[in-house]
């Protein structure tokens, strides 16, 4: 069914409101861009809350931890607590902790930023490489002759970093070469939406390990449903009661769907299109979709 475009009439905007108890909100694309609220975000969500819905954050960007993103909602006037917070770094902690059950002797090899070093950290799994001043210079004659595939690396996990390097990819794909050393993705996003415009995104820093070692990593964040699975558990909300907001169909709209939610609802602010979620071939149609987030203060 195509999806409908909510314009903001206030009794159409109600009544998809009331259709739900819980909101899931993506973030970058959605809330913000970058450090940027997006237009009146603060004042919807104040809505939202004072209709009583529940609102939890779901996150692919694995650059910080559900503590960070803390700061950073209660920094921007979002009041939110640690749990109403799931970010890719931390579904991913939790998955070698607790369903790899990586032995304590065994170590990940991190691709990514302090996001997923902190919630390692918080799961007792032990680490390396990451945001490591070490990890951030150019690659060494020597190193040519000590990359070495290490049993001791027990997993590779990739993230968004903004500092990934040949040096990075060399030491990753020797690590690769071990066929038990597990190939882990915080998520595979193409792009990320910032200041209006796309850029890379952590699937593009995950990508060219795929090309030289012909692995495909597990991706732990949005679309797959070990998350969803993770926020139920959490929350024991109703899933006919829930819906997903996102800008991304590929990622939050197929997570929403996929997950058996009630609704989906996209937002033109991030990185899917109108013309895509509107194509016959769209990956994930969602429900309906807005111009931007604050259209459902009707
Ligand atoms: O590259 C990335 O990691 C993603 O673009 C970014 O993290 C998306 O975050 P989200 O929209 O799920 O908040
Ligand atoms: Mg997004």
């Amino acid at each position: 069914m195509a999806p409908t475009k909510l314009t903001g009439k206030h009794a159409e905007i109600s009544a998809f409101i009331d259709r739900f108890d819980v909101f899931l909100f993506d973030c970058d694309g959605v809330l913000w861009h970058g450090n940027t609220l997006l237009h009146k975000t603060v004042e919807t969500l104040d809505m939202l809350r004072s209709k009583g819905k529940q609102i939890v954050f779901v996150t692919n960007n694995s650059t910080k931890s559900r503590r960070a993103y803390k700061k950073k909602l209660d920094g921007l006037g979002i009041p939110a607590e640690v749990d109403e917070i799931f970010c890719s770094a931390y579904s991913s902690a939790v998955y070698i902790k607790r369903v790899v059950k990586l032995p304590a002797d065994k170590k990940v090899y991190v691709i990514g930023e302090s996001g997923i070093e902190e919630e390692l950290r918080n799961e007792g799994v032990q680490y390396f490489g990451g945001t490591d001043p070490e990890e951030r210079i150019q690659m060494q004659e020597e190193d040519y002759t000590n990359f070495v595939p290490d049993p001791e690396v027990g997993v590779v996990l990739c993230g968004l970093d903004h500092y990934v390097s040949y040096r990075k990819y060399a030491k990753a794909f020797q690590y690769l070469q071990n066929p038990e050393t597990l190939f882990l993705a915080t998520n595979v996003d193409s792009t990320f939406p910032n200041k209006g415009k796309l850029f890379p995104g952590a699937g593009s820093i995950s990508a060219p390990l795929t090309y030289m070692t012909k692995r495909v990593p597990l991706s732990l964040g949005k679309p797959s449903q070990a998350m969803m699975d993770a926020i139920e558990g959490k929350f024991q909300f109703n899933r006919k009661r829930t819906c997903m907001v996102g800008d991304r169909l590929n990622t939050d709209i197929k997570f929403g769907v996929e997950g058996g939610l009630g609704g989906t609802l996209a937002v033109l602010t991030g990185v899917s299109t109108e013309e895509e979620i509107l194509s016959s071939d769209a990956i994930a149609v969602p429900d309906a979709y807005l111009d931007q987030l604050s259209d459902l203060l009707g």
